[in-house]
C-alpha cells in the first residue's frame, strides 16, 4: 500500500446513484461502496475497483485481484464489462471511466473539496516552491492547512511523502476527505499538466488557481507545445474562482479575462500585485508588494533569487484572493524557512557554500543560475554548476539543459540523474553538447522572472565563452570533483535532484541524496 491517508469514516454510496450522476450504465446488484481505488494493489474491503485502460495495461486484468482484496464492484470501460462480471462484481460501465473518476470519488467521499477552501498552484516552474509558501501564509492567518504535491502531502500535523506531484483522482479525494476529518480548513495543492490532461483534479472547484510560468517541459507525455498549454489552460476553464497569472510571463497573455489578478515580479505596474525595492537580506531576499487600492506591504521571502519574488508575489495574491489580510499573509510568507531541495543550502564549514536545487529543466536551471550568479558574485566567487538530465524522459530538453548550465555557470560539470533505464554515457553526451554548442556563442543578458528568456526547442542557443565544461560519470564522483575545484567564495549549484533521496539505475533505486553528498564532500574538504 503506498500509504496514502484515507478519511476514517465513509458512509456508503450506492451504485444507482453513482450510476445517475456520473452517468454510468450498472449491471448486477445496486450494493454499497465505501471507497474507490483504480489500483487493485490498493483495494480495500468496501471499495469500487475503476478498472481503467492505461498506456500499458487495461486494469481489466486485475479484477480478480482488486475482488479478492475486498472490491465489491468495478467501474470500467465496455472493454472491462466482461471480466468484471465474470469475476462476480456488479459493475458501472461509462464511456470515458478515466474523465468521470474525479466525480465517482468525490460523491463517495462526500464532496470533500466543498467543505475546504482549495487553492491550485500551476506552472511548469515553481509549483513547489509558492504551494510551501502559499501554506506558511494560511498558517499565519491561523487555519489548519494541507498541503499536496511533488515533495509530501502535509494534512495538519500528518505528514506522508507524496507518490506523484497531482494524486490520482481517487487518491486526491480520499486525501481530502482526510483533511476535512482532521479540521483541516485550507488546501493548497500543486495542478501537474498531467494532472490536468487526465482528469485527476475533476470534481474540485478551486478558490484560487495560480499559474507561475509556461516553460518548455514534459514534451515526452504530451503530444507538443500546444498541446501542453492547452493542459494547464484547464485550470482557468472556469473551474477556479480566482485565477492569477503572471503578468511577466508573455505565454500567459491568451488566458488574461477583465477579472484577471495578475502580479509582476519584474515590478510593472500594470499588473494587480506588483514587487519594487528588492533587496538582498541575507540567504533572502527584501521588497515592497505593491496591490489593490495603492496598499503597499512590506514584504519578504527566505530564498534567493527573482523567480522567488514572483512565488512570493503569487503566493501573497492567492492569499488575499482567499480574504487572508496582506500583512499577515506577507509575514506568513516571510516566515517560511525554505522549501525542501530547491535552493535548499547544504550544512557544512568552510569558505565554499553549497546548494541543492531541483532544476531539471531549462528555465529553472536559468532561475536558480541567475540566483546563484548573484550570490557568488556578492562573495566574490565563482558558480560551478554540476548538471545531468533523467533517463526515460524527454530527450529534447537535454541539450537545451546543457546550454542553460553554460549560460548561467562558471564551470559546468556533466554528470549522471537517474540514467534509470538508458545509457548514462548518452545522456551527459547530449547535455554536454549543448552546453559546448553554448561556449562556442556570444554570452546573452539573462531575464528572470516568469519571462525566463528560454531558448527555443531547434533553435541555437547564444552562449557563455568564458565557461568551462568538464564531464564526469557518476553523481558522486562528480560532487568530488566538484568540490576539489571549488575556492573560497565558490558557490557549488547541484542541480536536478533537489529533494530526491535515490538515484536510479536500471530500474533500481540506489540511495542518494544530494544534500547528504553534498554536506559530505565539503566537510571532508574532499
Ligand atoms: C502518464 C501518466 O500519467 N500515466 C498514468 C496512467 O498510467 P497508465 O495509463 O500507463 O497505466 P498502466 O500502467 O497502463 O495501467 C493501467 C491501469 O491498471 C492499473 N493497475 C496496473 C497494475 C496492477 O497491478 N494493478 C492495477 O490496478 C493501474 O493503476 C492503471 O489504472 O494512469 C495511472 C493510474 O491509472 C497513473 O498511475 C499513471 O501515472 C504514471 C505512474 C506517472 O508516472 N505519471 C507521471 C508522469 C505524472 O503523473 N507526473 C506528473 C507531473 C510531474 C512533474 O510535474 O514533474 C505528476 O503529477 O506527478
Ligand atoms: N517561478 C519560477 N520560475 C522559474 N524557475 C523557478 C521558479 N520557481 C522555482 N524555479 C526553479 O525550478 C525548480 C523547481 O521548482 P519547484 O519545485 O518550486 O517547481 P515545480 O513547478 O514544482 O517543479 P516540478 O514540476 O519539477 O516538480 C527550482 O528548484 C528552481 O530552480
Ligand atoms: N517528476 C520529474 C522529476 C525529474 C527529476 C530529475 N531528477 C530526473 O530524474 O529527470 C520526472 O520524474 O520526470
Amino acid at each position: 500500500m503506498s500509504g496514502i491517508p484515507r478519511p476514517e469514516s465513509v458512509a456508503p454510496t450506492r451504485l444507482e446513484r453513482l450510476a445517475a450522476l456520473l452517468p454510468a450504465s450498472l449491471t448486477g446488484a445496486d450494493v454499497q461502496v465505501t471507497g474507490i481505488t483504480h489500483s487493485s494493489r490498493e483495494v480495500r474491503p468496501g471499495d469500487l475497483y475503476a478498472a481503467l485502460a492505461g498506456a500499458n495495461r487495461h486494469g481489466a486484468e486485475f479484477i480478480r485481484a482488486a475482488a479478492a482484496a475486498g472490491a465489491v464492484a468495478v467501474l470500467t470501460d465496455a472493454a472491462g464489462a466482461e471480466p468484471a462480471r465474470q469475476a462476480g462484481l456488479p459493475v458501472l460501465v461509462a464511456d470515458d471511466p478515466r474523465a468521470v473518476l474525479g466525480a465517482a470519488a468525490a460523491a463517495i467521499y462526500g464532496d470533500p473539496s466543498a467543505r475546504l477552501t482549495m487553492i491550485g498552484i500551476t506552472g511548469t516552474a515553481g509549483k513547489t516552491s509558492t504551494a510551501y509558501l502559499v501554506e506558511s501564509g494560511l498558517r499565519a492567518a491561523g487555519l489548519v492547512t494541507g498541503l499536496i504535491g511533488t515533495v509530501e502531502t502535509r494534512l495538519g500535523d500528518l505528514v506522508v511523502a507524496s507518490v506523484r506531484t497531482t494524486p490520482e483522482a481517487t487518491d486526491l479525494q480520499a486525501i481530502l476527505a482526510a483533511a476535512a476529518e482532521r479540521e483541516v480548513g485550507a488546501v493548497v495543492m500543486e495542478v501537474s499538466s498531467h494532472a490536468l490532461a487526465i482528469g485527476r483534479v475533476n470534481g474540485i472547484g478551486f478558490a484560487v488557481g495560480g499559474y507561475t510560468n509556461f516553460g518548455l517541459d514534459h514534451l515526452d507525455f504530451h503530444s507538443g507545445v500546444d498541446d501542453y498549454f492547452a493542459a494547464k489552460a484547464k485550470l482557468f476553464d472556469g473551474r477556479s474562482r480566482v485565477e492569477v497569472l503572471n503578468h511577466d510571463d508573455p505565454a500567459l497573455r491568451p488566458l488574461f479575462r477583465p477579472a484577471t489578478v495578475s502580479y509582476s515580479a519584474a515590478g510593472s505596474r500594470d499588473a494587480t500585485w506588483w514587487a519594487s525595492d528588492v533587496r538582498p537580506a541575507a540567504f533572502g531576499q527584501q521588497f515592497v508588494a505593491h496591490g489593490p487600492g495603492g496598499i503597499a506591504v512590506e514584504a519578504g521571502v527566505s530564498l534567493p533569487g527573482r523567480h522567488n519574488v514572483a512565488n512570493a508575489l503569487l503566493a501573497l495574491a492567492s492569499l488575499v484572493a482567499v480574504g487572508v489580510d496582506a500583512h499577515v499573509a506577507a509575514r506568513g510568507i516571510a516566515a517560511c524557512p525554505g522549501v525542501p531541495g530547491r535552493l535548499e543550502r547544504v550544512d557544512a564549514p568552510g569558505e565554499v557554500l553549497g546548494v541543492v536545487d531541483y532544476a531539471h529543466k531549462p528555465d529553472a536551471i536559468v532561475a536558480a543560475l541567475a540566483a546563484l550568479r548573484e550570490l557568488a558574485a556578492g562573495r566574490g566567487g565563482r558558480v560551478i554548476c554540476l548538471i545531468g538530465a533523467g533517463g526515460d524522459r524527454d530527450k529534447g530538453k537535454r541539450p537545451l539543459m546543457g546550454a542553460a548550465a553554460a549560460r548561467g555557470a562558471d564551470l559546468v560539470i556533466v554528470t549522471d540523474d537517474n540514467p534509470r533505464t538508458e545509457d548514462p554515457a548518452a545522456i551527459r553526451a547530449a547535455v554536454r553538447a549543448g552546453a559546448e554548442e553554448a561556449v562556442s556563442l556570444p554570452k546573452p543578458g539573462l531575464s528572470v522572472g516568469g519571462a525566463v528568456s528560454l531558448p527555443k526547442p531547434g533553435l541555437s542557443v547564444a552562449g557563455a565563452a568564458a565557461t568551462k565544461i568538464i564531464e564526469v560519470a557518476g553523481r558522486r564522483a562528480a560532487i568530488d570533483e566538484a568540490v576539489r575545484l571549488a575556492g573560497s567564495g565558490d558557490v557549488i549549484a547541484l542541480l536536478g535532484k533537489g529533494h530526491e533521496r535515490g538515484q536510479e539505475v536500471d530500474g533500481q533505486m540506489l540511495p542518494f541524496d544530494d544534500r547528504v553528498e553534498l554536506a559530505a564532500a565539503l566537510g571532508s574538504g574532499s
